[in-house]
């Protein structure tokens, strides 16, 4: 392992043996190829996000780091330890949000599941008491302590979990989903939260999302899955480039005008009385259209809204799909590269 590489993952398969009855006595056995030769690395205090379609293999990736899954082939690494051999130690180190489940026990108050947290971790009295008052100030939960968990929303049910992952100072922490049916409040408090742990303990974090902007604010790169395959491992804005993804921002002006006159490649798509939609190339910053906007045409207000995460995977496949074999670019053929340099735009 390289000095840098906090989580390694080397050439890793994960195959699953799968019986499907097709018949009264009969059953068909068949081999499902979860996770296909991927490799990458994380270094500690990054933050990592990491997407792709229904079933393309992340959560078993997610399982193989946390010691949970054995792999079927590669070789993987998570702080210098092999997860499936040894998981308990790993546990000490590690911490787990799955955002469609709790780790809480549901019928006690929340300060409940965290004290049994406390002795399970075998987590030193001080240090203890010194991240639960952190934790609960940053996620502001002071008030919900002694409410079961059953009873708590699903945005303060989140922020408990993720405290109940960090209480016992983990080095890297796995989100599944963490701001999935959060409202934007949650979602923001969440966020903050995330970069604050990440800044001030360098945590690292690897994040599965299917919201573009959980990945846009927190992660410096993003890795893209699509059966089994690693497609991409690179900067958000050259996942933008090689599906060329547009952003659109919605003006509102004084009154109805003809469309506004963009400088290309951004152009007015829609027009509603007052308010029309420009699209531009999602890789490059709204400001300087912004600008140009303001100051030639009367302004009320304007907002940006980020394509659907799902269309920029389904284009960036599409566009690798049409490039393979020639020149792959930042997208990952038969062989995975690693990350460029560039930093992200956005
Ligand atoms: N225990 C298992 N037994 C058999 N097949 C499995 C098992 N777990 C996962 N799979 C299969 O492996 C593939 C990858 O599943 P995985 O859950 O890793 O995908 P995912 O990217 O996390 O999807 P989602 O976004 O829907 O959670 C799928 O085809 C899935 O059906």
């Amino acid at each position: 392992m390289t000095e840098q590489a906090f989580i390694e993952v080397d050439r890793v398969e994960k195959v699953f043996d799968v019986r499907r009855r097709t018949g009264f006595l009969k059953r068909e056995r068949r081999q499902v190829r979860a996770v296909d030769s991927i490799s990458f690395t994380v270094a500690r205090g990054e933050m990592v996000g990491y997407i792709g379609p229904n079933g393309a293999g992340k959560s078993t990736t997610i399982k193989m780091l946390t010691g949970i899954l054995t792999p079927s082939g590669g070789r993987l690494r998570v702080a210098g330890i092999d997860p499936s051999r040894e998981r308990t130690r790993l546990a000490h180190r590690i911490g787990v949000v799955f955002g469609q489940r709790t780790t809480l026990w549901w019928d006690l108050p929340l300060v409940d599941s965290y004290k049994l947290m406390h002795r399970m971790y075998r987590i030193p009295d001080a240090r203890y008491r010194e991240n639960l008052d952190r934790l609960v100030e940053l996620l502001d939960l002071g008030d919900l302590l002694d409410v079961p968990v059953r009873q708590l929303s699903l945005g303060q049910r989140m922020r408990g979990d993720i405290v109940a992952a960090l209480l016992h100072d983990p080095e890297v922490l796995y989100l599944d989903e963490p701001t999935i049916g959060l409202d934007v409040v949650s979602k923001g408090r969440v966020r903050e939260f995330l970069k604050e742990i990440n800044a001030e303990r360098g945590t690292t974090v690897l994040l599965t999302t299917h919201d573009l902007q959980d990945i846009e604010l927190l992660c410096s790169r993003v890795m893209v899955i699509d059966h089994g395959r690693l497609m991409y491992n690179g900067p958000l804005a050259g996942l933008h480039e090689a599906g060329e993804s547009e952003r659109t921002l919605v003006v509102d002006l004084e009154r109805e005008l003809p469309p506004i006159d963009a400088p290309a490649p951004a152009r007015v798509v829609k027009v509603d009385g007052p308010r029309q939609w420009l699209a531009f190339p999602a890789s490059e910053s709204a400001a300087p259209l912004v600008a140009r906007i303001a100051a030639e045409y009367p302004l009320v207000d304007l907002s940006v809204r980020e394509p659907d995460i799902e269309a920029v995977i389904a284009k960036m496949l599409h566009s690798s799909g049409e490039t393979r074999g020639e020149t792959p670019g930042e997208t990952l053929g038969e062989t995975p590269k690693p990350p460029p340099e560039r930093e992200p735009t956005t």
